[in-house]
C-alpha cells in the first residue's frame, strides 16, 4: 500500500467511526425548524455576521479576443494579476454556450428537488475514488465539529475510469448526457485558463499542462443550501482553499460565496452568465506562493435556498507537486515541501477546520522569512 492508498484507508476509518445518522440539510429545512439544531451553532467569534461583509466585484476578465498577440498579452496580465491579488476572478466570454450552463443548472435543481429517499437510491453514499461520493453529507469527519448548512452530490465526470456512471443520477434522464458535454467544455476551459496562467509566472505555456499530464481528474459538486432559520449563527460551508489546481464555479444567483482577502470577506455577485475562477493550493504551491489560492466560504440564507456547481482539476494522485524550478532562486526560496497530489488530497480531507491549515503545514522554514 502507498502513502496515499495508506492515507485514504485511515480517512474511510475515521469516516465510519462517526455517530450516525447525521441529518441532511434539506430534511431540517422540511422539518420546518425554527432553531437550528446544536451541531450546526458556531461559537459566537466565528460567526458569518461577526466580520465585515463587502460587496466589491471580483475581478472580471474577458476571454474574448486571444488571438490577437496584443490582446492575449492583456489577458495574461490581468489573469496573473487577478490570481495574485485575490485568487479568484471571473470570466467572460468563456465559450461555453450560456444555454449549457443554464442546462446544467436546471437538471441538477431537478435532482435536488427528487425525494429524499429518490436521491440516496440513486447516489449512494460510498467509499469513492479519493474519498467519500454520492449524495449527502460526505463532509463530517468528526463527532465534535461544527456542521455546515450544506448537503451535496459529488462525483468524477474524467477521467473515464473514475467515473462511475453507475452512480450518477438517472433522473433526470438528460443528467448524464448534459454533464458529460459540460466536463468536455470545463476541461477545455481549464487548458486554456492553465496555458495563460503558466505564461502569467513567465513559464512556457505548456508548463502546468505538461506537469499534470496524463488524465488529471475533474470532481463535481453540487452544493445544495436550503433556508435556514438562523442563518448568521451557521456556516453554509466552513473557511476553506480547495484542494487542487483550479475551480470553475457558477451559481444559481443567490448570493452566498464570500471570499477573504486582506484579511476582509467580499461577497461576491456573479456577473450574469460569467463563470468563477479559482486557485487551487497544489497551484500556490507551483506558483512558489506567487498565485494565491484564497480562503473562501458560503453564508446561508433565510428565506432563499441556493446552488452552487462546481469543478476541481487535480492531478493524478502519483504527482509530485512542488514549486516550479524556474520560479526558485536565492530571492525565492522554495517555499513548501512538494508532495504527492493524492497524499495532499488526504491529508486536506482529515482537517476538520480546514482555513488554510493544509496549506500551512507544508511552508518550509526558509518560507516563514517570506511573507505569504
Ligand atoms: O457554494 C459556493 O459558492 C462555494 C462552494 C465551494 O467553495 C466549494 O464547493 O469548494
Ligand atoms: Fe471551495
Amino acid at each position: 500500500m502507498d502513502s496515499s492508498s495508506a492515507a485514504y484507508d485511515a480517512l474511510l476509518k475515521q469516516f465510519e467511526r462517526l455517530q450516525r445518522p447525521i441529518d441532511l440539510v434539506q430534511t431540517l429545512h422540511e422539518r420546518q425548524l425554527k432553531e437550528v439544531p446544536a451541531r450546526y451553532i458556531l461559537p459566537s467569534d466565528r460567526r458569518p455576521s461577526r466580520s465585515l461583509q463587502l460587496h466589491q466585484s471580483l475581478p472580471v476578465i474577458d476571454l474574448a479576443g486571444l488571438e490577437d498577440i496584443d490582446q492575449r498579452s492583456k489577458t495574461v496580465r490581468q489573469l496573473a494579476q487577478a490570481s495574485q491579488e485575490w485568487g479568484f476572478f471571473q470570466i467572460i466570454n468563456h465559450g461555453i454556450p450560456l444555454s449549457l450552463l443554464e442546462s446544467v443548472k436546471r437538471i441538477s435543481q431537478d435532482f435536488f428537488d427528487l425525494s429524499l429517499e429518490e436521491k440516496q437510491k440513486q447516489c449512494p453514499v460510498r467509499p469513492g475514488i479519493h474519498r467519500l461520493e454520492g449524495y449527502g453529507r460526505l463532509f463530517d469527519i468528526s463527532d465534535d465539529m461544527v456542521l455546515d448548512w450544506v448537503d451535496a452530490l459529488i462525483h468524477y465526470i474524467s477521467p473515464e475510469w473514475a467515473k462511475a456512471v453507475e452512480h450518477w443520477p438517472k433522473t433526470p434522464s438528460t443528467y448524464r448526457e448534459t454533464y458529460e458535454k459540460y466536463g468536455e467544455e470545463v476541461m477545455g476551459l481549464i487548458e486554456k485558463l492553465l496555458g495563460l496562467l503558466s505564461e502569467g509566472l513567465g513559464l512556457d505555456p505548456n508548463y502546468i499542462q505538461n506537469l499534470i499530464n496524463k488524465e488529471p481528474l475533474l470532481r463535481l459538486r453540487i452544493n445544495y443550501y436550503p433556508p435556514c432559520p438562523q442563518p448568521d449563527m451557521v456556516n453554509g460551508l466552513k473557511s476553506h482553499s480547495d484542494v487542487g489546481m483550479l475551480t470553475v464555479l457558477f451559481d444559481d444567483g443567490v448570493d452566498g460565496l464570500q471570499v477573504l482577502k486582506d484579511e476582509d470577506w467580499f461577497t461576491v455577485s456573479p456577473v450574469p452568465g460569467a463563470l468563477i475562477i479559482n486557485i487551487g493550493d497544489m497551484l500556490q504551491i507551483l506558483s512558489n506562493g506567487k498565485y494565491k489560492s484564497a480562503e473562501h466560504r458560503a453564508v446561508a440564507n433565510k428565506n432563499q435556498h441556493r446552488m452552487s456547481i462546481v469543478m476541481f482539476l487535480s492531478p493524478e494522485d502519483d504527482v509530485l507537486i512542488g514549486a516550479a524550478p524556474e520560479l526558485i532562486d536565492e530571492a525565492h526560496p522554495s517555499l513548501y515541501k512538494a508532495i504527492k497530489a493524492g497524499v495532499y488530497g488526504t491529508v486536506y480531507m482529515s482537517e476538520d477546520n480546514r482555513g488554510k491549515g493544509p496549506l500551512d503545514a507544508l511552508l518550509l522554514e526558509q518560507a516563514k522569512q517570506v511573507n505569504v
